[in-house]
């Protein structure tokens, strides 16, 4: 379903992302990993088109999506999480959830404004998907809460909630474990597996080595912005390459 072809990113004298290439089928769950600093987050930039990359595609379902905006990007099903949430604060989980799926209304602004029929359907549509995505991710009593007085872990999945309300075909989770305990990092890792039973593939940025070798069905390595191992977990366990990347590095050891 996404292609990544020759994909560079160069800011000023430093390539951030170097002639990176893969490809990812529906359904599986990939990993990127690398040395801090080595062009993870970066890449997800490109996919989602935060950012234009210097040269390369970006190819989704057969089309070149390269550069065409974070907007247009979501609209043909590519969604991404950010590390940090600060954007729902002053909204209630259900609101932030809701907040998610506005793109899909069918309403005109003046139906919206006047209640119409197609207006209250969509209200009624957006509702039962919004209470849908909280059932998935467990947050259901926590539908009433103000995003703001949530713990780490559970504001965490509730970005994680926002991106799936715009039902996606493919998410980018930004290191979905950064911060989590152990038990909240194993509930995340089911959750993944959740996400793509319901059809939707996820992609991970992740440091977490122990977390991205029990969830990953393949693996992408890189290292100063350029694959240096693709394969299965095990496969990426004993790569030299990779165990030479991570020696030294200030990141978790690989798992060996
Ligand atoms: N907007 C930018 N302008 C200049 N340099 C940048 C920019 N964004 C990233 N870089 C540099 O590009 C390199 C890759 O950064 P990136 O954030 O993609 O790495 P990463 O693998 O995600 O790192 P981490 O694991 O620490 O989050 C780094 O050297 C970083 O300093």
């Amino acid at each position: 379903m996404l292609e990544v072809s020759g994909l560079t990113k160069v800011f000023g004298g430093l390539t951030a992302v170097k002639d990176l290439t893969f490809t990812l089928q529906r359904g599986e769950i990939l990993s990127i990993i690398g040395p801090n600093g080595a062009g993870k987050s970066t890449c997800f930039k490109l996919i989602s088109s935060f950012m234009v990359p210097t040269s390369g595609t970006v190819r989704f379902n057969g089309q070149d999506i390269t550069g065409i905006g974070p907007h247009a990007v979501a609209r043909k099903g590519i969604v991404r999480t950010f590390q940090e949430n600060t954007a729902f604060q002053d909204m209630t989980v259900r609101e932030a959830v809701l907040l998610g799926y506005q793109k899909d209304c069918k309403a005109s602004l003046a139906g919206m404004i006047l209640r119409s029929p197609q207006a209250r359907r969509d209200d009624r549509e957006a509702g039962a998907h919004a209470d849908r995505v909280l059932d998935l991710l467990g947050m259901s009593s926590h539908a009433g809460t103000l995003a703001a007085g949530l713990p780490h872990g559970l504001l965490r999945n509730l970005g994680i909630a926002v991106a799936l309300a715009a039902r996606p075909q493919l998410i980018l989770l930004d290191e979905p474990f950064a911060g989590l305990n152990s038990d909240e990092t194993k509930r995340g890792v089911e959750l993944i597996r959740k996400i793509r039973d319901e059809g939707i593939t996820p992609i991970l940025v992740e440091h977490d080595m122990a977390a991205v070798m029990s969830v990953s069905e393949r693996i992408v390595v890189v290292n100063f912005g350029s694959k240096i191992a693709e394969g299965t977990p095990a496969e990426i366990q004993r790569n030299d390459k990779v165990i030479e990347a991570y020696l030294g590095s200030e990141d978790e050891e690989i798992g060996l």
